[in-house]
């Protein structure tokens, strides 16, 4: 396989294993997948949920993994123990602003509210230009079909702009997905580069 252009990625996803076991499987595949392409992994910290599952994955595997955790949440009991490397921040906030900055891109699993907005932040600042990094949908079972379907609503009633529709970059499998990461980080880059020479 060759060498990914991403040295590392920030996965959003649920602090609760969700019901399904296909959700379970996903967190692990997309753990291999990174270490398989030498990706390192940025995320919330803890090892509850499905977090705790693609942490492991990676850290299993032999990739950095770092997790930036919030003080207030950083007890076993709330989070767990955390694999690899905690970088403690004050709060959820900061850790958003971290996870960002050490990651050039995002890819959000199956989640809750946490999950949601986490991915709805990071699409928000890649429509305003704050970052140019790609965002990846893994869209495991369909689980993320009705978001999607309220998303192209928003789109039809002048909501979203068509082209800030093309944010998200979707696929139902890690593989698919982290293939089709690669091709979008490119023609990003070589859009920016053009753009930057007029
Ligand atoms: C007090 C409590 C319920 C703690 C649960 N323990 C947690 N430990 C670490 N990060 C979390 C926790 N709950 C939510 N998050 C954050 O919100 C996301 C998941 O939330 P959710 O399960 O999708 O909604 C994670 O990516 C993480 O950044």
């Amino acid at each position: 396989m060759r060498q990914s252009r991403f040295k590392r990625i920030c996965v959003f996803c649920g602090s609760s294993q969700g019901k399904k076991r296909s959700y379970h499987d996903a967190a692990i595949e997309l753990g291999n997948e990174l270490v398989a392409r030498g990706v390192d992994l940025v995320y919330g910290g803890g090892s509850i949920g499905l977090m705790g599952m693609v942490s492991q994955a990676v850290h299993d595997g032999g990739r950095h993994v770092i997790g930036v955790i919030p003080k207030t949440l950083m007890t076993p009991e709330i989070s767990g123990e955390t694999v690899g490397e905690v970088r403690a921040v004050a709060d959820m906030h900061q850790r958003k602003a971290e996870m960002a900055r050490h990651s050039d891109a995002f890819i959000a699993l199956p989640g809750g509210y946490g999950t949601l907005e986490e991915l709805l932040e990071v699409i928000t600042w890649a429509q305003l230009g704050i970052h140019h990094k790609p965002v990846g949908l893994l869209n495991v079972d369909g689980y993320y079909n009705s978001l999607l379907t309220f998303i192209d609503k928003a789109v039809e009633e002048g909501f979203i702009n068509t082209s800030a529709r093309r944010i998200i970059v979707l696929a139902p499998t890690a593989e698919e997905l982290m293939e089709k990461l690669e091709v979008h980080t490119y023609f990003l880059t070589l859009n920016l580069n053009l753009n930057s020479r007029v």
